[in-house]
Parts: C-alpha cells; sequence; structure tokens
C-alpha cells in the first residue's frame, strides 16, 4: 500500500513513511493511493465481533507490509483493550425511535482522539524501534488532540512531544488533562492566539526541511493519516452493528478540522453503504458556508460552547479537495495558494455537485446547542456534550427522521464541559473515577507568543537537554 501527497510533489510513502513523516515535505497530506474495499460478505462477518476484530479487519489492507499480520493483531488487542472502560469501547446509545448515539468517549482522555492516539503512540515505538532514534512531535490543540497525544505518549523512550494549545481558550478539565503531565517528555506551550495560529505554527515547522529533519519532527494531528485511518473503524462497527451492507446508515459529525467525517468519507470509499455525511459545526461555519455558496473563504474564529470544533481552517479538506479536483496535486496547491494569498476559493460546478451528493452541513450556534442538550436531556435522560448536541440538531435539521438510522457522533464525555452542560439541563456531569484527583493536581505548562522562531528556539532549547 502506498500513500501520495495532496499537492503531488513529494515522494510516495509506504504505511510506516506516512505515518513517522506526518505532513508531507511538499506541504500537501497523504492519502492512499487507491482506497482498499472490503467485500459485504466481510461487513457482514463483522457483526457482533469484538472491537478490536473491525480494526484489525479495516487498518490491515491500508498498513500493508509495515506491520505483519501479527504484529498489527498485537497492536490492535493491547489498544482496544483495557484503555476503554466499555466493553464495547464504541457502544450505541438508542435515543429516539431512530436516533442513535455512539458514544466515543470511554477511552483514557473522554474523547474520541483516544481511538486514535491510543494506536499512533504503538505505531511509533515500533516503527522507532526498528529504525532507531529519537522523534519529536509538535501538535496543536484546540483541546482534545492534546491530552489523547500526550496520553499516548507519555514517559515513552524515543519521543518528545511538544502540544501547543490557544491560551484561554480550551475548557478547564481540558487544559488540565494536558497541564497536570508532568512527565520531561512533555512540554506544553500556551500559544496566544486561536487553534488555527497554533495549527499554522506547526504546519510552518514541517515545511522548515531543515528544522523538521534535524529534529526528527512528526506528527500526532490529524496531519498524520494513521489518525484518520484508526477512525475509520468505528464507522464500519457502528454501521453493521445497525445492518450495514444490508441497509445503509447515516452520520452526524460534529466537525472542526474535517478529520473524523473524512475517515467516515473514507469508510464509505472502502465500500460500507453510508447514505449521508452531516458536517455539524458551530458558529465557526466555514464547511457549512463552502456547502451553501461553493465557496471556501476563511473567516475570524469565534469562541463557543464547543471549544474543540474553534477551527475555520479545516485541514483536511484538503484531503478531500484532492478527490473533488480528480486527484490533481497541482490543482489542490493553486487552491491552497488561493486561500492563503487571498483567504479562500471557489469550488467548480462539478465539485460543488460532488460535495453535496454525499455531505449535508448545518451551523448551529451556542443557543441552539444549549437548547439540543436540554431538549436532548429532557426526552431521553441522555446528557450529551455541547460538541455532540451540535451533531445531534444538525442531524435532525438534515436527515429524514424515517430514512436510514441517524447515528451522531458522541465525541467527547459531558464531564469536559461540565459549565455548559450545567447550564443547559441542570445537571453537572461527574468526571469518570479513573480520572482521579485531576483538578487538584499540580499544572505545568508555558505561554509563547505566535511566533515560529519563538517556537523553534524554545525546542531548540528543550532537546539540547534531552539525552539521545
Ligand atoms: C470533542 C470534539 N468534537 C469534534 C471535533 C471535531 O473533529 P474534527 O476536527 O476531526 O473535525 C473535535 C476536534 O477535533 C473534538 O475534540
Ligand atoms: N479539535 C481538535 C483540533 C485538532 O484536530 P486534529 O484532529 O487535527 O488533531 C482538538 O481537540 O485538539
Amino acid at each position: 500500500m502506498q500513500y501520495v501527497s495532496t499537492r503531488g510533489v513529494a515522494d510516495e510513502l509506504n504505511f510506516e513513511g506516512v505515518t513517522l513523516t506526518g505532513l508531507a515535505r511538499d506541504g500537501g497530506l497523504y492519502v492512499p493511493a487507491a482506497i482498499p474495499t472490503l467485500d459485504a460478505e466481510t461487513f457482514r462477518r463483522l457483526r457482533g465481533r469484538p472491537y478490536a476484530d473491525v480494526a484489525f479487519a479495516v487498518l490491515q489492507p491500508f498498513v500493508g507490509d509495515s506491520l505483519t499480520a501479527a504484529e498489527l493483531r498485537g497492536m490492535v488487542d493491547a489498544t482496544y483493550g483495557d484503555a476503554f472502560h466499555h466493553p464495547a469501547v464504541a457502544p450505541l446509545v438508542q435515543v429516539d425511535r431512530n436516533d442513535w448515539i455512539l458514544e466515543l468517549f470511554h477511552g483514557p482522555t473522554l474523547a474520541f482522539k483516544d481511538f486514535a492516539l491510543q494506536l499512533l503512540g504503538r505505531l511509533f515505538d515500533a516503527f522507532t524501534a526498528r529504525r532507531g532514534g529519537r522523534l519529536t512531535i509538535l501538535g496543536a490543540t484546540s483541546g482534545d488532540t492534546g491530552s489523547a497525544a500526550i496520553a499516548g505518549c507519555r514517559g515513552r523512550d524515543a519521543v518528545t512531544i511538544f502540544m501547543l494549545h490557544p491560551h484561554g481558550r480550551v475548557s478547564e478539565v481540558q487544559r488540565r488533562q494536558m497541564t497536570t503531565v508532568l512527565e520531561p517528555n512533555v512540554v506544553n506551550i500556551a500559544i496566544d492566539g486561536t487553534f488555527d495560529d497554533c495549527q499554522a505554527l506547526v504546519k510552518a515547522a514541517f515545511n522548515d526541511l531543515d528544522f523538521r529533519d534535524g529534529v526528527s519532527l512528526t506528527a500526532v494531528n490529524s496531519i498524520n493519516w494513521a489518525r484518520v485511518l484508526a477512525q475509520v473503524v468505528y464507522y464500519v462497527s457502528a454501521a453493521v452493528s445497525l445492518g450495514a451492507p444490508d441497509r445503509p446508515v447515516s452520520f452526524s459529525v460534529p466537525t472542526g478540522n474535517f478529520g473524523d467525517i473524512f475517515a467516515g468519507y473514507i469508510a464509505r470509499a472502502m465500500g460500507l453503504p453510508v447514505a449521508r455525511l452531516v458536517i455539524a459545526t458551530n458558529s465557526n461555519d466555514i464547511l457549512a458556508r463552502t456547502l451553501k455558496t461553493g465557496r471556501y473563504d476563511r473567516a475570524g474564529v469565534h469562541k463557543t460552547l464547543s471549544p474543540s470544533m474553534d477551527i475555520q481552517v479545516a485541514s483536511n479538506f484538503e484531503r478531500l479537495l484532492f478527490d473533488l479536483k480528480g486527484r490533481s496535486g497541482n490543482a489542490v496547491s493553486a487552491a491552497m495558494e488561493d486561500l492563503a494569498t487571498q483567504g479562500g476559493f471557489a469550488l467548480s460546478p462539478d465539485e460543488r455537485g460532488a460535495l453535496a451528493a454525499l455531505f449535508a452541513a448545518e451551523r448551529l450556534d451556542d443557543g441552539q446547542t444549549s437548547r439540543i442538550m436540554a431538549d436532548t436531556y429532557g426526552r431521553s435522560g441522555y446528557l450529551a456534550d455541547p460538541h455532540t448536541a451540535v451533531g445531534l440538531g444538525a442531524a435532525r435539521a438534515c436527515l429524514d427522521e424515517d430514512g436510514p438510522p441517524r447515528v451522531t457522533l458522541a465525541t467527547a464525555h459531558p464531564a469536559k464541559f461540565p459549565d455548559a452542560v450545567a447550564a443547559a439541563t441542570g445537571v453537572t456531569p461527574a468526571l469518570p473515577s479513573h480520572m482521579g484527583d485531576l483538578m487538584q493536581a499540580e499544572e505545568r505548562f508555558e505561554t509563547l507568543p505566535n511566533d515560529l522562531a519563538a517556537l523553534k528556539r524554545r525546542m531548540l532549547d528543550h532537546l539540547s537537554g534531552v539525552e539521545t
């Protein structure tokens, strides 16, 4: 299995290569050269199987010969074992006649990111053990990737992780999940800016090839293909539980960086009968606007009740754009150049048609989000976090009640956002006991301006003290 860059210039790599590389050297994102498919009988056989079995079946064709079957099997068994605090790993909860919630928050840091980042830490270990040397991870987080990446990499000998979060723009629980990890291989940095600024710093550091090579930089954001891939698995597990491949299923996905929903797109490309994918956004609605207007136009970032989706530049949209543009790296590069220099670009009528054929989109503001939290709790006793509530609202707005089952991805545990949940429902969700004394534990983080040179200096300074 080979991977190509969306900008069409960087070398093709295998799975091990893309996992260690992160951002392609031409600034693009890696995607499979061809998407492998699973036949209907294979999907049927996965019904009722443990989550790790589904993971093995979905991941293996993408991993190719980068891992033996036994190595991959051992890795998925370890990943989707004790670290997830629910026997089903990704349980489905029915909240209405045709509405289901896919709970993705039973991992160690209470958000869907654990599904990929628990695996990614193990992949880094396996591949660095083989190649030797150390890795430097640089990540950006609007709240959840950070803690999940740190949980996946803390204490690992061959890895130092620098995690950037936008200062004052993540919830207290989210911040503490990162900043109370005091292992020396973890450096938390609050950037004076938005998540988009943090993500732009990460991409700029990768695009400085001397710096990148000098510190062996790699990515834990959905820049890294392995992140997206691991997220494909729960679409398959949910859909086969609800009758796929013999009946289609629709998904509503709380969306920011477009990584999670792009995983749903890949599941569909593998042959899973996905009827519709709903892009559910908060007021940071670049993707909903794109569907309505055919233009992808950057706007300012708004602070909302669903902070993890306070993102305007949706990194993974580039992966979809690559397909919409007939896999032309030149065309994607031109669009990305327009985004950088003019703040946006237009889709052609055909591209817009192809987008609308599979995706629907809805934007919910904070008032609507709170009302959905209250209504869902009132009707079914279910406490949804604000991100999940955006998904539930968008499912109702875009998907027919009598159509295929409507599955909303519950991307975070409500206890990560206790204030918003309590204000909407009157109930303060408790943190699960495995979170220990999070709210009392000592914190450590530093602050930096939104400045690449300052960030690189800080990283080099820290790394100069790390033993190799
Ligand atoms: C809780 C939560 N929901 C939704 C999202 C959006 O997911 P994506 O960025 O993959 O679109 C995020 C951040 O990624 C998140 O942390
Ligand atoms: N919402 C994310 C933002 C980063 O997205 P990623 O999927 O590219 O890592 C977060 O919570 O950090």
